[in-house]
């Protein structure tokens, strides 16, 4: 029987945080372990002056495929790490961000085959504890790999991480953790040296001072090699945290209380590398609910979980969007002008799970642009994950920003999009000016879509078959043109 959901009461709880963080700093000497040549990008056909060439106004109709969860994937791909024998990982995405990843474990002597999503994980012929600084500086997860070099061998050199441009993004929650598990830290070289006292981690108890998602997920790695019971609070509740745990549970690892504030981990001398499937991207689906909402359509998607989705269906179901489960894993979303008039705006303030993703703001924003009424987003995750509000407004939306929170005014406040020729230049991975995109009139071209493809696998492509008037032009052809 199909399910129908109805908004709840989700409050919003302020939460506890030090925004002051640093980076530690001690300079010193120290001579590279190795850093092993990058292999070539396995998808050649992307390149990062590709443009997206969309025209606004199709309705999307169909079903759509949700890939892996991007980080999920990252961060179990770092859990290898903690293995003996073959790891081998189903669902997981091609996106650009796992290929890099990939290149990260390879730096290391790691050993990684790579068919039809499904990727094999051989870390028998590891040779170095520093991952090649090129790599890690490209994404956050690179940093990740620190926690289970340091538990499994004692030692650890790793870079300061890349990723997307959207704060500080200090790491010293992972600094104190490491310290807190009793290994010694410092900064050489613009890299993170820890290492272990007589090369093993010791349990200890430690309290995030923010829920931070990757120092939860490089600590209970950390952990799950510790000598002896370590107890993680203020933890990360996500559902990429759950799935790192069930993984590191498949390889052996004792970790209690994922996906509650406090994790309970009983180190092991050894783990094994599983078979396992990473779960799906919630954040690729709530994407897709918001494309659906903002080009006034009905699809579905599968597979999802949805209680994953909660936060944001919740407020999709205010709007006025109709969300009906078919299958457990299987969810239509209509919100065809006809059926549902105009739609009602809502405001949102971002939050560590259960609250609504700041990897959902952007979207959401571009929908509260042609939703009825003024509404406000509040961005409390990171500090300046407003960068999507100059694109938008280049295509005619009217939003004004205050900090970290936006006031967008909706249709009837006169924000609409109108432009012809739009050319957002450096657009942010989320996609959401691609949705503002298939929302305005006339042709929208986005410049920059390397970010797209670092999380959203053949998002073109998928757009496309859910009759979205979207090509990619390549950059080779644009230079004949
Ligand atoms: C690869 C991956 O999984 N990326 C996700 C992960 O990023 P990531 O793990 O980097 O995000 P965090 O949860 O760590 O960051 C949340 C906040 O904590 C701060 N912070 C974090 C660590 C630290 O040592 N000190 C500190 O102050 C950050 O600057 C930020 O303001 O969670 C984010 C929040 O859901 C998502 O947007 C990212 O898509
Ligand atoms: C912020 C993101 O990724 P990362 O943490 O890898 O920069 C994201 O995927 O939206």
């Amino acid at each position: 029987m199909a399910l129908i959901f109805k908004p709840s009461n989700n409050l919003y709880h302020s939460l506890p945080r030090n925004s002051t963080s640093h980076l530690l700093r001690t300079p010193s000497f120290y001579t590279p372990i190795s850093c092993f040549r990058l292999p070539q990008s396995p998808n050649q056909t992307q390149s990062s002056d590709d443009k997206f060439i969309i025209v606004g106004g199709s309705k999307l109709s169909g079903h759509v495929h949700i890939s892996g969860s991007k980080n999920s994937a990252l961060a179990v791909l770092a859990g290898t790490l903690c293995c003996s024998g073959n790891s081998k990982l189903h669902n997981i995405p091609n996106v650009s961000d796992i290929r890099t990843m990939i290149l990260v474990l390879e730096s290391l002597g790691v050993e990684v085959d790579v068919y039809n999503g499904e990727v094999t994980v051989d870390t028998h012929g590891i040779r170095s504890l520093e991952p090649c600084a090129d790599a890690v500086g490209k994404i956050r997860a690179g940093f990740f790999v620190g926690g289970p070099l340091l538990a499994r061998f004692g030692e650890a050199m790793v870079a300061l991480p890349g990723g997307c441009d959207i704060g500080a993004r200090p790491i010293d929650i992972y600094v104190r953790g490491f310290r807190a598990l009793g290994a010694t830290v410092e900064m050489r070289q613009r890299q993170l040296y820890a290492c272990a006292k007589n090369g093993r981690l010791i349990g200890g108890k430690f309290r995030l001072d923010f829920p931070s998602v990757g120092a939860t997920e490089t600590l209970m790695m950390a952990a799950s090699m510790a000598d002896g019971v370590t107890v993680l609070s203020n933890v990360a509740q996500e559902p990429e945290v759950v799935d790192l745990a069930q993984f590191l549970t498949h390889c052996g690892a004792s970790v209690e209380g994922a996906g509650s504030p406090t994790l309970v981990i009983n180190g092991r001398k050894k783990l094994q590398g599983p078979e396992y499937s990473i779960i799906p991207d919630r954040i690729e689906a709530g994407t897709f609910m918001l494309a659906a909402a903002i080009t006034r359509s009905c699809f579905s998607m599968s597979p999802i979980i949805p209680c994953h989705l909660s936060a944001v269906m919740d407020k999709l179901s205010v709007s006025g969007c109709q969300i009906i489960q078919k299958t457990p894993n299987t969810l239509e979303i209509a919100a065809t002008s006809k059926t549902r008039g105009s739609l009602q705006g809502f405001s949102i303030r971002t939050g560590p799970y259960p609250h609504f993703p700041t990897d959902l703001q952007p979207q959401t924003t571009v929908l509260l642009t042609i939703c009825n009424g003024s509404n406000i987003v509040e961005e409390l995750v990171f500090e300046e994950r407003m960068g999507h509000v100059r694109e938008l407004e280049k295509l005619g939306a009217r939003i004004r920003v205050s900090g970290s929170t936006a006031l967008v005014y909706g249709k009837d406040q006169g924000s609409w999009f109108l432009r012809f020729q739009c050319c957002c230049k450096g657009s942010k991975k989320w996609s959401c000016t691609c949705f503002g995109g298939m929302a305005a009139e006339g042709i929208t071209e986005i410049e920059g879509v390397t970010h797209i493809d670092r999380g959203y696998e053949n998002l073109e492509m998928k757009l496309h078959s859910l009759g979205a008037d979207t090509v990619r032009r390549p950059s080779s052809l644009e230079t004949q043109l």
